[in-house]
């Protein structure tokens, strides 16, 4: 039985359809919000029908920012035009949310139902609904772009005699109503946040005090749907036939023939519901069979400075260490579901739960929750390039070196197969990403907006809350103060940070395998200079058909010294001081240094 509405509901003789506007909520099971309006329909005896638009605002090419306020009437006076050059959405994430709509179409109509697809914006197109009607969608308070749709959608609706409701449905795990306090009052740090949620120590356990704040379980997808309504017609209606191909939609909403072609070969997961639930089962699965994380293989682990860090351990159990990456400890690649809806962070938590590794989705799944909450109480400032904490620093903005950034073509073979990973598949790994940032903030000098677009139009996984929240950990423009926001302000000039974490990677992936998947004019570099092409000498470039600045470009930060690494005084623990290869190494790059800088300048020029 569906729920009962909370207040007696007052429905107007000239009741027209009852709509669930599906947005990043594309699924039918733990959807509160469609059991609220499925349960609606039912009682008040209307017709139910599904709408999901394509919103080309949030498509096409576009200055970065607010693609809902393009003549910056809400803005702020002093904001200024800044063109980035990203779109919104790459051809490869239209086509991942191309099958995740499609999929919900099919799943409505296996139950006897129906979803609307159409391309437009919503308020143009939920603005045509008959009089009466009552829409009722997830808000995404998270984003003030998202907001400003809400806002644009109920104005119409109410001009047009119909209305708009919000259900926070289930994309948080926790329910605002179930916060012990409110939104704008989050703790700012994580362990804060933790702690005031009631977990016993959110980084290692998934135990939980008693009178902790409560997780609601999943619930199941409405049981009756109710009759669909007839004749309705919207503006913008993609037909079925257009639908159903891949590549008539991506004309349809705009990408060229060129994009679509390079998009069309590259593999990408299957969207859809059932697409994730299987992935989901699959890992759970997988997670059952495997050691507990403390009993997995160590690493050397070296974590960037940006949200609070100790010294490299040698022997520590890294998650993100490359060969982890494709098995149960290395994470659920499950964010990209996530990020339109396919599948919630509470049944996965409640999954997770049958398997080893409670502690770590728990963890992983709170640090979700904190940028959304972080995204929630700081909303438009998210974005601002001086973000919540009015850091003020000088940023670069070169578009030259901001392409070789985006493209992988730095000259520092781990940020480069990064990059080209992340262009190839819209996919990287967390500590890809937080290292290809870190270089382009701290190593590049660069605006960290530009590389926050360039990931908002990549990633598969693209959110709001996810990517900007995570761009301003690493940029340290959160919101300053004694928190996981604040870590450490110095700048850095001789890349030490950079440096100790290309080392680790050096360490743990002594023969490159991750490099030479990625940047294949390395492919014939011996492991030797692999990490650190920059220290062969003419005779080692001739011999394995690498020029540095003819096939491989030279690196935009100089030769780094990945020998002489230390760290607040302490030695990396994989660095031998002795060992002579070592030795060879550092004479080889004294030597190199002069005669690579000029290869900088000339590669620069
Ligand atoms: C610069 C940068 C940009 C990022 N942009 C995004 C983005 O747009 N969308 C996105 O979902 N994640 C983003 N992340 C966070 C993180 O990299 C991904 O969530 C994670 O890699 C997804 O892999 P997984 O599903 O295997 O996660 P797991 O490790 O299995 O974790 C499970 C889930 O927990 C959540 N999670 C885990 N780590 C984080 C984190 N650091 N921050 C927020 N949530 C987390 C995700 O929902 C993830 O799917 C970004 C990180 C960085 C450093």
């Amino acid at each position: 039985m569906e729920p009962a509405a909370k207040k007696a509901r007052v429905v107007p003789t000239s009741a027209g359809p009852c709509i669930w506007w599906a947005r990043n909520d594309l699924r039918v099971q733990d959807n509160p919000v469609l059991r609220a309006v499925v349960g609606a329909a039912l009682v008040d005896k209307r017709p139910f029908a599904a709408v999901f638009c394509f919103d080309p605002r949030f498509l096409d090419s576009s200055p970065y920012g607010r693609v809902t306020d393009p003549e910056f009437k809400k803005s702020i006076p002093t904001r200024k035009e800044i063109t980035f050059s990203s779109r919104k959405t790459c051809a490869l994430r239209a086509r991942f949310w191309i099958q995740c709509v499609r999929a919900l179409g099919e799943e409505l109509e296996r139950r006897g139902s129906r979803l609307l697809v159409c391309r437009g914006k919503p308020e143009d197109v939920l603005g045509a609904l008959p009089a009466g009607s009552e829409v009722k969608c997830l808000p995404e308070p998270v984003s003030i772009e998202q907001t400003d749709v809400e806002e644009f959608v109920r104005a119409r609706l109410i001009a047009g005699g119909s209305k708009l409701r919000t259900d926070p449905g289930a994309m948080s795990l926790y329910h605002p109503d179930d916060l012990p306090f409110h939104p704008k009052d989050r703790p700012d740090s994580y362990t804060g946040l933790g702690f005031a949620l009631g977990w016993k120590d959110i980084w290692t356990s998934a135990e939980r005090e008693e009178g902790a704040a409560q997780i609601r379980g999943p619930v199941p997808a409405p049981s009756v749907f109710p009759r669909v309504p007839a004749g309705l017609q919207l503006p913008g209606h993609i037909p079925a036939d257009v639908l159903a191909d891949e590549v008539k939609m991506l004309l349809h909403l705009g990408y060229s023939q060129e994009e679509i072609d390079e998009v069309q070969g590259q593999s990408i997961p299957e969207g859809g519901e059932q697409a994730a639930r299987l992935w989901l089962e699959q890992w759970v699965a997988e997670a059952k069979q495997a050691k507990p994380p403390e009993e997995q293989p160590s690493a050397v682990y070296w974590d960037l400075p940006c949200a609070g860090q100790s010294g490299p351990t040698k022997g520590a159990v890294d998650p993100m260490q490359w060969a982890n990456l494709t098995t149960s400890l290395g994470g659920m690649r499950v964010s990209c579901y996530m990020a339109v809806g396919c599948i919630t962070a509470r049944e996965i938590l409640s999954r997770a739960a049958e398997t080893p590794f409670h502690a770590m989705a728990a963890h992983r799944l709170m640090w979700r929750e904190f940028h959304r909450m972080y995204a929630i109480k700081y909303h438009r400032r998210v974005a601002w390039l001086q973000g919540p904490a009015k850091v003020t620093r000088t940023w670069d903005q070169n578009p030259e070196v901001a392409e070789k950034w985006k493209k992988g073509l730095t000259g520092v073979p781990y940020i480069d197969a990064c990059q080209r990973e992340l262009l190839k598949t819209g996919w990287l790994a967390y500590k890809g990403r937080k290292t290809a940032a870190h270089f382009l903030v701290f190593d590049l000098w660069m605006d960290w907006r530009i590389g926050a677009f360039h990931d908002e139009e990549r990633l598969l996984d693209y959110d709001f809350a996810m990517n900007y929240g995570n761009w301003a950990v690493v940029s340290k423009i959160g919101n300053g103060g004694s928190s996981a926001w604040d870590g450490s302000r110095d700048f850095d000039p001789e890349h030490w940070d950079l440096r100790f974490k290309l080392r680790a990677e050096q360490a743990n992936d002594p023969a490159g395998e991750y490099i030479r998947r990625w940047v294949p004019e390395l492919r014939g570099v011996g492991d030797k200079f692999v990490h650190t092409p920059w220290l062969m000498s003419d005779a080692d470039m001739k011999e394995c058909g690498c020029v540095l600045g003819r096939d491989y470009p030279a690196s935009l930060v100089g030769p780094l010294d990945l020998v002489n690494c230390s760290w607040g005084g302490d030695e990396h623990p994989s660095q031998a001081s002795d060992d002579p290869s070592y030795t060879e190494l550092r004479k080889q790059l004294e030597e190199k240094d002069r005669e690579l800088a000029e290869l900088r300048a000339g590669a620069a020029k």
